[in-house]
This record gives structure tokens, sequence and C-alpha cells, in this order.
């Protein structure tokens, strides 16, 4: 276990010598302040497992300190140390929301056992917060969580078509949790010990995505120097997720089609079929009948995927789920990151992300949780740890920016260069091409928008 720091304010020299010396023999690193203002000045520096300050100093006394650490945020537990006379304040400092007080003179042990007792306090707090999460977390379903009504009825449907071998499409905004819902499918069902494979039809151009997803045999293409298996046939007795399905180039939809309806793969440059069990999962963020309508997608391939279709909500949409979403997503973070377990989001912090309108969904939420964890220095995420949130979905304000041609003309056409980079796989002539641009123009957007 890390060794805990205090924070030792008082204006008495020799106090403060004292009492370090004393708590280093106890197993506590210590930084002392000669008063109010100097303690204050410390927090901003490091974060504290405990303070100890004395009442009665000159300048900022012990009092206004306790007040303004705790509107700094502080949530280390300040212990008071009182001399004759200011046992009322002290009670008056417990109001304040101090941890607790001790009478000057004190002996060593009497010190020792106050600081123990915060310390099981603390600890207990914890536990308390890791067990509540834990629950929480059940309350989720497969690791997706929320508890709206909307995300009830979610788990509900999934869990009605876990076990059948039904075609589902989910369609939902980017970052709405599509690919944890495919996993919920697959883990809900009884192909759960089988593989779950997954793959993202609008980062690949077509003939890579041809072959990785029905494999190839040798000599096939320049380049094939052995069979290989496609996804497909990895997936065999499991689950298929084909993520950004809209994205697939019409012919490979033709060949998608075909597998389908016969259960048979073909690998490319091949003369024979083979059978598979898969069963197909896919996930959109378009309108999927809109591009059927509009010519960009087969319909009747439409028909084939969507045969159960799972609508997931944006987050704002269930913003009630937010809290708890904010949360677990930290302690993750925090994990993931290797902060401590006990950082907490500050209630002004959690107003603000309830006024926001997340475009970005739950992927944006977990961006900023991981970035705001990451700048700030103690276990509270405040509001000046926080990036920007702003963006075209603001919810409240109207700004004038929002009504700008221009930027929204700059962000549609960032969005389009990027679709056509992942659909080529990068290569910018080809992507120049589909976009209906010069390549020149291409590399100088490229270089503007800052995509390269
Ligand atoms: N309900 C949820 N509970 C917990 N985490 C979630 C939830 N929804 C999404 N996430 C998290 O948000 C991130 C984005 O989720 P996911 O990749 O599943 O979204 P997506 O809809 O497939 O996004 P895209 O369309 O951009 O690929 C993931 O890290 C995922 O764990």
């Amino acid at each position: 276990m890390k060794q805990p720091r205090i924070l030792i304010i008082d204006d008495e020299e020799s106090l403060r010598h004292m009492l370090s010396v004393m708590l280093r023999r106890q197993g506590y690193a210590s930084d002392t302040a000669a008063g109010g203002a100097e303690g204050l000045e410390k927090l901003g520096q490091r974060v504290y497992d405990f303070i100890l300050c004395d009442i009665r100093m000159p300048g900022t006394d012990g009092r206004e300190f306790l007040r303004r650490a705790l509107e700094q945020g502080v949530t280390a537990p300040v212990i008071m140390m009182t001399a004759y006379g200011t046992v009322d304040t002290a009670v008056a400092c417990m109001r304040d929301g101090a941890y607790d007080f001790i009478s000057k003179p004190f002996k060593r042990d009497e010190i020792v056992i106050v600081l123990k007792k915060a310390e099981e306090r603390e600890r207990l707090k914890e536990e308390n917060r890791r067990l509540r999460s834990q629950v929480q977390e059940q309350c989720g379903f497969h690791g997706l969580v929320g508890r709206s009504p909307a995300m009830l009825d979610l788990y509900d449907r999934i869990s009605r078509v876990a076990g059948l071998k039904t075609t589902v499409l989910i369609q939902g905004e980017s970052g709405t949790g599509k690919e944890l819902v495919a996993r919920a499918l697959h883990a809900d069902g009884d192909r759960a010990d089988r593989p779950f494979v997954a793959v993202n039809c609008g980062a690949l151009p077509e003939n890579l995505l041809e072959s990785e997803l029905f494999g190839h045999v040798r000599g096939a293409f320049t380049g094939a120097v052995g069979d290989k298996a496609g996804l497909f046939e990895q997936a065999d007795g499991g689950t298929l997720f084909l993520d950004e399905v809209g994205e697939m180039p019409p012919p490979l939809q033709v060949k998608l089609l075909r597998v389908l309806q016969e259960g048979e793969v073909r690998r490319v440059g091949a003369t024979t079929s083979r059978s598979v069990d898969v069963r197909v999962v896919s996930a959109t963020s378009r309108d999927l009948a809109a591009d059927c309508t509009a010519g960009r997608f087969r319909e009747d391939l439409f028909f084939r995927l969507n045969v159960f279709s799972l609508a997931l909500p944006p987050l704002r949409e269930r913003l009630d789920d937010l809290p708890l979403l904010a949360e677990q997503l930290l302690q993750r973070c925090a994990v993931r990151i290797g902060r401590s377990s006990s950082s907490r989001i500050a209630p002004e912090v959690m107003r603000r992300f309830m006024s926001h309108n997340w475009p970005g969904n739950v992927r944006e939420l977990e961006n900023v949780i991981e970035r705001s964890l990451v700048m700030c220095d103690g276990d509270q995420v405040t509001l000046s740890c926080l990036p920007a949130l702003g963006g075209p979905g603001e919810r409240h304000e109207e700004t004038e920016e929002n009504l700008s041609i221009k930027r929204a003309g700059q962000a549609m056409e960032i969005s389009l260069i990027r679709r056509a980079l992942a659909r080529t796989g990068g290569n910018r002539t080809h992507a120049a091409r589909i976009l209906e641009i010069s390549h020149r123009a291409l590399l100088y957007k490229l270089k503007e928008y800052g995509l390269e």
C-alpha cells in the first residue's frame, strides 16, 4: 500500500517538527505549512490523504482554511487541533465538515488512533463505493451500462433473440454501443463458447474485404501465397459481426447476400464452396432504408440483414443513465490508466455533463472522462480538468457558430474525406476519384484539416 501523506498546518514551528518526526516513525509522509494560506497553497500542489490543522493561527485561521479547502473540493479528512479555549470552534468546524478534532497537548497514541480511525473510514467508504458500482454493473447487461426504460427494453429484446440464429441489424449513432450489443447478443446465446469475429466493412478496400470475409486460395491474386480461411469460416459455429455494413461496396453486397441465402462460402479463386454455420449480426450508423431508396444499398440484402432490428438510443435521449455511466467509465478508466480507484466526478461536472448534447454518445463521454482524469491532479474530476465540451450538438445554446454554413460545410467535407479514405484503405488517388475532386485538391484539404 502506498505511504499515506499528511499535511500539517500549525503556526508553531516546534509542533510542526515534533508531529513530522512522530508521524514519519508511524509510517506517514508529511508536509508542513505555517498557516492557513500556505496550507491552501500546498493543497494546490499535491494530493493529501489527511490534513491536521491548528485552529488558532494568525492570518487565515483553521476554520477559514477548512471552509476554503472544502470549497476547493478537497476530500481528505481534516482533523482540527484545538488548544485550550477553542473547543467550541472545533465543534463548529465539525459541523462545517471537519472529520474530527484532537485537543492539545496530545499524546502520540491519541493522534495515531484518530488517524487510524480516519483511515478505516476512508477504506470503508472506498469499499462501499466499489460494492455499489459492482451491484450497478450487475444491473447492466453483458457490460452494457444503463437502466433507463429504453435500455431495459433493449436488454429484453437482446435476450429474446440471442438464442436464435436470426440475423440482427443494430442501428444507432456512432458511439452508442453497437459493438457491445453485438457482443451481448453473442454472449447471451448458446453460441457463447464459439468464436465472435468482428470486421469493420468501412475500413478495408473492396478486394481486401472480400478476401478477409470469404478467404482465398493460393495464387488467387498477387500476394496470395497460401490458402487462407476467411472470417466466415473462422466464425463457424459462432457469430460474425459486420460493423458499418452500410459501407460495403455493391459488388460485395451481392456476394454477402449469396452466402446468407445459401449458408456456403467460396474462397476467392476456389471452385467449390464450404458450408458454414454462422450467425450474422450487422451494425450501421447510417439510415440503411434511405440508402436502399437512393440505390446505395441493395434492398434484398437489407431485408436479409434486418430480420430482427435493434435501435440504440443516443445518449442525449437517455440522460438518466448518464451519472451511472460516467461513474463506471471513470472507474474503468482509472484502472486502465493506473489512477486511484477512489476517483470521483464533482457534482458541478456532472451538471455540465447533463446539459451537454453528446453528439459522439458514450464514446465521447469515455474520451472526455479519460482526458479529464489525465488532466486532474487529485482524485476528483473538477470543472478545471474538463476539456471544452462543445461541438455542433450543444443543447441549450443555439450559438452563432452552430449556424455557420461555412463550419457545417467543413465538418461535412472532413467526414466525407475520412469515409472515402477508409473505403479506399488510405489510397488518396482513389479517394479523390470517389470524392469527385482532384488529387491536388484532396492533398490540400488533408493538410488544411490536419487529416494527414
Ligand atoms: N451502454 C453502454 N455501457 C457501457 N459502455 C458503453 C455503452 N455503450 C457504449 N459503451 C462504450 O462506448 C464505446 C463505444 O461503443 P461501441 O464501439 O460499441 O459503439 P459503436 O456504436 O459500435 O460505435 P461506432 O459506430 O463508432 O463503431 C466503447 O468503449 C463501449 O465500451
